[in-house]
């Protein structure tokens, strides 16, 4: 037969195709069976209406096509390295001046804004360029006293930036490292690390911040954002030797924000995309070629907002990605009036149900990521309760915020220069957001606009999809023929409207945030409705296991075991530090204080994923046990006040602390012996990684991504991570946690082989980073 029966892989329809045109479109390389335009033309051609047209016009015409397509082709390529080319300028350095003793440097107000330097031992500037217009000056000054930067209210036109420099720093003795990121909006950031000496006072933008003396061989880093005050404070000798070992600058700052209140947080910054070797020479990004601008776009995102690992992951995987040298945006909406991110004074407007609402956009560069929060009243009242309201509330919020984040590339200049939708690819998460590869797709993609643009979507959890009754449709403000990849027939919801399916269609790529949840989602089980459209769209879906940030959950730099008695610890100082925290927990939490009785955790939101209440059932034969049970967790009202009655009735073994704490959540992870996550699913997890990071043995029930992260003990071989249970029931999880506590009690050995093993494992994001990257790069190429 001439023709070839062939199935659309997004709609499931079926077209008949002339061979013919088949090959003819192979022949040029057309993906044509997922190109709309074309598609309609094959329709057309099989049902006979313009069938021969194209045939007539014979091998001119054909010809005539290829040239015109493979000019089309070597454009965009020759486009496409330009791009490469304008990326590399981000991580290039250039060595801008080297200044001997005792001179005056020559990096003053005609190159980059700040006056003369004094010092006696000399010292080198390198310059960073983040972009075209944006850079950054390092002055590195080698041992030396009565150094001295003097600025000037000046402003100095440079590659289109503006540099204002108006600080007076001075600095009694010591080797100091400054570095100056200037934005031609004439902010400047200013980050200083100073070893062997301290400095006295730093004045930016007439801001007094006095900052304490250190002693000699003590380092300290204090940085500044325009308005905010960040007084440093003096990090542990771990920290000043991995920033000695690695030039990796490390920095713990206490912030203080508008209220008044304070908090303590410990940041290491590592260096970009490239480093450089000895002198001069520079190395490639990690990524190579394949760099990128990248805008995950997420409904919460840490530390400024989060309700669970979702916002984990929004906080932590982007600076990873641009640690691999990609151009990294996190787009989030700001429930709250946050310390960091500043208005850039764009407004944009769009319409949600008929009404015109107005959006102001908030950035702030942190870690080499641009953080940019999308404020309207719709968010901001928020804060406490984010996915608070009623379901229409939600989901005009959820449409307002999706309008709004796919056009940031073109309204909000981050450093000075916007994003472009060129060489660009959005990743969305979960339902909240399945809406932006639908818009990318119907106001941009099928008008023409946005053609480099492509969109990844993530699951972190299937089992909120953003469902409606089908009228729900009218509030989204798409062409009516975008309805049906909306609609879902399934036998709990019957016909109905259902945004994470459309968004699976829409995108040109999905992951998972791990390899067991991946293949879980493709089961009537696990897939809650959905398995149908993954099964269709599996060649698009893969499983990457999430990453922990290795500078929020790091047992050796945990800003939340600094005080109370808690104490920070490291693989090294195991058995003494994890003891001291455990200490600490009982008396904060008023428990006795036993070195001896085992420790039992459970951190998590309350709601029948997690199996809290499967806990709940085995509490009897627990509490026969002589352990401790500490359980953090806010959400279902039955399940809190579940947890507060265990509290009440075993009040010298049991506390159940019903709300959100992070800093409890860390000092649970540090201070207990074993975690317990007896979830009935669970996609990736974070807490068994946080637990396996800080020496602490998950039991876990084995699904998902607790199957796939935590590898069963097998005393034979003193091998494995913790305790897994095959399914999701109290008996089973007895069984499982009793192995542990008599591995706990009388295998001292053992029980310290799988503390050490867990703690031994790269869990940083870096991994998932360079999977992720691949999935990025296939959506790039799909057409
Ligand atoms: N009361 C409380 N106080 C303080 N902190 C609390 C807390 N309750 C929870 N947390 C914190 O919230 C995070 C929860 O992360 P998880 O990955 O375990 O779950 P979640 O189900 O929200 O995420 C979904 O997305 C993530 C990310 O992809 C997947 O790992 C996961 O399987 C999927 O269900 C952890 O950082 C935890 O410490």
């Amino acid at each position: 037969s001439p023709f070839v029966l062939e199935t659309t892989t997004s709609s499931a329809q079926v077209f008949v195709v002339p061979e013919s045109r088949r090959n003819r479109c192979l022949r040029l390389g057309w993906d044509w069976h997922k190109r709309g335009l074309l598609s309609k033309n094959i329709r057309a051609e099989a049902n006979g209406s313009n069938g021969t047209n194209e045939d007539e016009d014979g091998s001119e015409g054909v010809l005539h096509a290829t040239t015109e397509k493979s000019k089309k082709v070597l454009a965009w390529q020759s486009n496409l390295l330009q791009q490469i080319a304008e990326r590399k300028k981000p991580i290039s350095y250039e060595l801008i001046d080297k200044f001997p003793p005792n001179n005056s440097s020559p990096h003053n107000a005609s190159t980059s804004g700040h006056n003369a330097v004094e010092n006696q031992n000399g010292g080198i500037v390198w310059r960073k360029y983040v972009n075209s217009s944006t850079y950054s000056d390092t002055i590195i000054e080698s041992e030396g006293n009565s150094i001295s930067h003097e600025g000037s209210n000046e402003s100095n036109q440079q590659n289109g930036s503006i540099s204002r420099v108006n600080a007076v720093e001075t600095q009694k003795s010591g080797t100091f490292v400054r570095n100056y990121v200037h934005s031609n909006k004439g902010s400047l950031e200013v980050t200083s690390v100073g070893i062997n000496g301290g400095f006295d006072e730093v004045n930016e933008e007439n801001v007094k911040i006095p900052t304490p003396k250190m002693s000699s061989s003590e380092l300290y880093f204090t940085e500044q954002f325009k308005g905010k005050k960040y007084q440093a404070i003096k990090p542990d000798s771990d920290t000043l030797q991995a920033f000695l070992a690695n030039g990796t600058e490390t920095s713990s700052i206490k912030v203080e924000n508008q209220e008044g209140m304070s908090e303590t947080r410990s940041k290491l910054i590592t260096e970009e995309s490239s480093t450089v070797d000895g002198e001069g020479e520079i190395s490639a990004p990690l990524a190579g070629t394949n760099v990128m601008n990248v805008i995950l776009v997420a409904a919460e995102c840490a530390p400024w907002s989060k309700t669970g690992g979702l916002g984990d992951v929004a906080g932590s995987l982007p600076k990873a990605l641009a640690r691999r040298g990609h151009r990294v945006m996190v787009v989030a909406p700001r429930y709250g009036n946050y310390a960091e991110p500043q208005d850039t004074g764009v407004r944009k407007t769009y319409s949600v149900d008929g009404h015109d609402m107005e959006v102001q956009y908030f950035q702030a560069y942190i870690d080499g990521v641009d953080f940019v929060f999308i404020e309207s009243p719709i968010f901001h009242h928020l804060d406490n309760n984010i996915y608070g309201g009623s379901r229409l509330d939600i989901l005009k919020g959820m449409v307002l915020f999706c309008k709004a984040a796919v056009e940031v590339p073109w309204h909000v200049p981050c450093g000075g220069v916007c994003y472009g939708d060129g060489n660009l690819v959005f990743i969305a998460n979960d339902w909240h957001t399945a809406l932006l590869p639908v818009y990318l797709k119907a106001y941009y993609r099928d008008q023409g606009l946005m053609k480099y643009t492509r969109s990844v979507l993530v699951i972190h959890n299937i089992a909120h999809q953003g469902r409606g009754p089908v009228d729900d449709f009218f509030f989204v403000d798409l062409p009516e023929y975008y309805m049906d990849i909306f609609k879902l027939y399934d036998p709990v919801g019957g016909e109905h409207f259902n945004i994470f399916a459309a968004g699976l269609k829409a995108a040109d790529r999905v992951v998972t945030v791990s390899h067991g949840y991946a293949w879980e989602l493709k089961t009537s089980e696990g897939g809650w409705g959905l398995n149908g459209i993954i099964n269709d769209n599996g060649w698009k879906l893969r499983g990457i296991v999430n990453g922990i940030d290795n500078k929020e959950w790091n047992p050796m730099h945990d800003v939340h075991l600094k005080s109370d008695g808690y104490t920070n610890y490291s693989l090294e100082t195991l058995p003494v530090g994890k003891a001291q925290c455990k200490a600490a927990l009982q008396k904060e939490l008023g428990l006795p204080v036993n070195e001896d009785v085992p420790v039992i955790g459970f951190i998590g939101r309350l709601d029948n994923q997690k199996g809290v209440d499967i806990i709940g059932e085995a509490i009897p034969w627990m509490m026969g046990q002589d352990v401790q049970l500490v359980m953090l967790g806010t959400g279902r009202p039955d399940l809190e006040h579940m947890l507060r009655q265990f509290e009440n009735q075993h009040n010298d073994k049991i506390r159940g602390w019903v709300g959100f704490s992070v800093k409890m959540a860390h000092r649970i992870t540090a201070g207990v012996d074993i975690l317990l996550m007896p979830s009935r699913f669970e996609p990736c997890g974070l807490n068994q990684l946080y637990a396996m990071n800080y020496g602490t043995v998950p039991v876990v029930h084995a699904v998902g991504g607790l199957r796939d992260t935590v590898q069963p003990f097998d005393p034979f071989n003193e091998s494995g991570l913790g305790w897994t249970f095959d399914s999701a029931d109290s008996g089973k999880l007895i069984h499982a946690l009793g192995n542990c506590l008599l591995t706990y009690r009388e295998h001292k050995k053992s029980w310290e082989g799988i503390q050490r093993r867990g703690m031994m494992q790269d869990l940083s994001w870096d991994n998932a980073a360079q999977l992720y990257e691949e999935v990025l790069v296939a959506a790039k190429y799909q057409w």
